[in-house]
């Protein structure tokens, strides 16, 4: 056997988590033509499985000695003290004599295997000996969103990525599925999904991942032995399915099902009956009602409840000290006194369901790397976009794995490497402008744009001081260069088609911020120069973009919530409003000129003939129109109008009225127009709140207003009003 000595250095060895401990001799060896596989009967099947798949027909009977196995199995019996005692640890060693990959337990033994591989490095395989073992048990993603459930395909594809990553855990809970929460909990999952459920448990267990089954009665669970047996026989039922890991899901409700000591009940009766029976059944996972420290009532002693009466062998999820929020050493620890156990993290984020315009792709930092000892698990909440949350999840599992060596830069970097090999720079680019959710109902914000940041602060300071910093320009100039061509790289990217699916409507809303850039800086120099001609061109160029951005928004990502798509949000859209503002403003003054700034473009406008109502303003988003409540009341005369009037035909698939009026509003009437002639009556039907909602679908109109048909003047206050309006 040739053995090759080429010097291996420490950082060499690149495996995905970052292995506890390390050592290397320094040197390698060719990698053997065939390997004796020992210990093949005992060994966890799913380990053999990978071994066979990587090593293909170098594995058989003769060659060098690769011993593989559990701590007790003949095969690894010679290093047995070597094991870490940990869950799910492994020791590794690769020397001139032998490869030994020696679990804990199985889990243990699988991912020395999953190391072993990523150790093959040009023809080499590096003498080398690792102890390895998690810093968190369970370790993984939660699949808990609002918003469209991930696909089949999607699914199998995150298990996989899981195995690849060392992740154990897949928390199968989307809210919008009605057979996890209303109103089908209670029924079995009709043939077709429970298959492909089957299957995902399956794929699951192959890369020794936790298929977690979760169940979400709160919104209309009764406290009888009724819906207690529908609840226990829809999780045998999902036991059938092959599911052996389970939770309950009691968040984001209120009423009857949020209480304590009724919960409380319930998870016991589910533990000793049913957990605690089943020969392999992992412990049951709950969600809390109060899952976050800035919900908790002190008075409610809800989290009291669950510490002192829940089994203590049921696990605890926890958000943090808000809904959206970095989970700190501190927080931990106050929960885990008041639940009188470790918490469970369930990490929102990147989940984006509440800025469903935004892709986050930025990097996963903000938690204590000191919270491993008050944890029993950290589970993340990914976006709906199943490839772009790879990001984060990648990060996530560096993270949870070893924290201590936790780099959030070169873990988001390796991710990037992971997910888009064949374009690193231009998805570094993409993610790099990606990443803030914008201003949000949970104040949450992350990092975005940051090396470019006080560049263009440094610049758009120095030009409205009246000077032009050249190489600050050039910088700003090479980075909107670069932003268009990483939008045309990844749309013709096809190494990872179901990831440029997901992100093609940022890709095109990227190319055009790249452009607009550019063109807006043009347009900065052509008035420095006094050539008009240029500037005009330019100017009406970034019009022309600006426009074509909007319709952008209003034809992709079309929801109810926050439709649209949204990139480079917190510095680099500043940046192309604010140079194109303050060159156009000097330009008119230059030229004694008006041209209007981008400013005034707006798709929108009211016309109305209830004097209160007059200058309303609206606030216009890409494909909403808010009109802004009115505290007062709002004195509404017989035959008053309020008139919306696009610039374009639409489609209406969303309107909301709310005049907080406690009567049906039989006095009024919604009606839509293509021509402001004729005019059809939208239907309204009023939701749990009060609030009026309507939808038009047929052909796309120019024209909503609200009328008051009515006898008599009506007194309304004007809560909400807005319509959502697409092409
Ligand atoms: C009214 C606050 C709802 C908070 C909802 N959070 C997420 C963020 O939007 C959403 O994905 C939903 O599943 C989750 C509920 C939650 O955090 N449970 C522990």
């Amino acid at each position: 056997l040739l053995l090759i000595q080429v010097r291996v250095m420490a950082q060499d060895i690149q495996v995905q988590p970052s292995p506890r401990q390390v050592n290397v001799t320094g040197k390698s060896m060719a990698i053997p033509v065939a390997f004796r596989l020992v210990g093949e009967q005992e060994a966890n099947p799913h380990a053999i499985t990978l071994l066979k798949q990587s090593l293909g027909d170098r594995l058989g009977t003769e060659g060098f000695p690769l011993y593989v196995g559990e701590k007790g199995g003949r095969g690894v019996r010679g290093v047995k003290r070597l094991i870490p005692d940990h869950p799910e640890g492994y020791y590794l060693s690769i020397t001139d004599k032998a490869i030994m990959l020696a679990g804990n337990d199985e889990r243990g033994t699988y991912y020395a295997v999953r190391t072993f591989m990523q150790l093959f490095h040009e023809g080499h395989l590096p003498f080398v000996e690792i102890q390895d073992y998690p810093d968190v048990r369970f370790r993984g993603v939660v699949e808990g969103f609002y918003g469209t459930p991930w696909s089949h395909e999607a699914r199998l594809r995150q298990l996989r990525f899981y195995g690849e990553n060392k992740l154990n855990t897949y928390i199968y809970g989307p809210k919008d599925d009605p057979y996890h929460s209303s109103p089908n909990w209670r029924k079995p999952y009709p043939v077709k999904e429970a298959a492909r459920l089957a299957e995902l448990v399956k794929v699951a267990d192959e890369n020794e991942v936790d298929f977690v089954w979760a169940i979400h009665p709160g919104l209309d669970i009764r406290w009888e032995t009724s819906d207690r047996d529908s609840l226990m026989a829809k999780f045998e039922h999902m036991y059938d399915l092959g599911v052996r890991s389970f939770a309950v899901f009691f968040d984001d409700i209120s009423g009857e099902g949020a209480k304590a000591d009724r919960q409380v009940e319930l998870l016991n009766y589910i533990d000793d009956h049913f957990v605690q029976v089943k020969p392999d059944v992992t412990p049951l996972i709950v969600c809390p009602t109060e899952y976050n420290k800035g919900w908790v009532r002190p008075e409610s002693g809800y989290l009291a409840t669950i510490g002192e009466k829940l089994n203590p062998s049921v696990e605890v999820m926890w958000t943090g000290d808000r809904v959206i929020s970095e989970i700190t050493k501190e927080g931990v620890e106050w929960i885990r006194e008041q639940i009188k156990r470790p918490s469970y993290i369930w990490w929102n984020f990147p989940v984006s369901d509440y800025v469903r315009d935004h892709l986050l792709l930025g990097e996963v930092y903000g938690n204590g790397k000191d919270i491993a000892g008050s944890i029993s698990g950290f589970v993340a909440n990914p976006m709906e976009w199943a490839e772009a949350s790879k990001l984060a999840i990648y990060c996530v599992a560096d993270y949870t794995w070893n924290m201590q060596s936790y780099d959030r830069f070169r873990s988001w970097h390796r991710a990037i490497r992971a997910i888009m090999p064949e374009n690193v720079e231009a998805f570094t680019v993409f993610a790099r402008h990606n990443s803030d959710l914008g201003e949000n109902v949970h104040r949450f914000r992350r990092e975005e744009s940051v090396e470019i940041q006080p560049v263009a602060e440094r610049f758009m300071k120095g030009y409205r001081e009246g000077h032009c910093d050249e190489r600050d320009f050039l910088a700003l100039q090479d980075e909107f260069e670069r932003v268009a061509e990483a939008a045309d790289l990844l749309l013709i990217d096809r190494e990872n088609e179901a990831l440029i699916e997901e992100i093609t409507p940022w890709l095109h809303q990227f190319k055009i911020l790249g452009d607009a850039g550019q063109e807006v800086l043009a347009m900065l120099k052509a008035g420095e120069r006094g050539d008009r001609e240029l500037f005009l061109r330019k100017y009406n160029h970034v019009k022309a973009l600006r426009k074509r951005s909007y319709e952008l928004e209003r034809q992709f990502n079309q929801n109810p919530y926050q439709p649209g798509v949204k990139t480079g949000t917190t510095v680099l859209q500043p940046l192309v409003l604010d140079v194109f503002t303050e060159a156009t403003e000097r330009f008119n003054r230059q030229n004694g000129t008006d041209l209007p700034l981008l400013a005034d473009y707006s798709p929108c406008k009211l016309t109305t003939n209830v004097p209160q109502l007059e200058s309303l303003p609206l606030q216009v988003y890409p494909n909403r129109v808010h009109l802004t409540p009115l505290l007062e009341v709002v004195k509404w005369p017989v035959g008053g109008y309020l008139q919306l009037e696009f610039d374009d035909a639409y489609r209406i698939p969303g309107t909301r009225l709310n005049f907080d009026v406690k009567g049906d509003l039989s006095w009024g009437v919604m009606e839509v127009s293509a021509d402001g002639e004729t005019w059809q009556t939208v239907a309204l039907t009023r939701d749990t709140r009060g609030r009026l909602n309507g939808k038009w679908e047929d052909a796309p109109v120019k024209f909503v207003r609200f009328t008051n048909t009515g006898e008599g003047e009506q007194q309304v206050y004007l809560r909400e009003f807005y319509v959502v309006f697409s092409l």
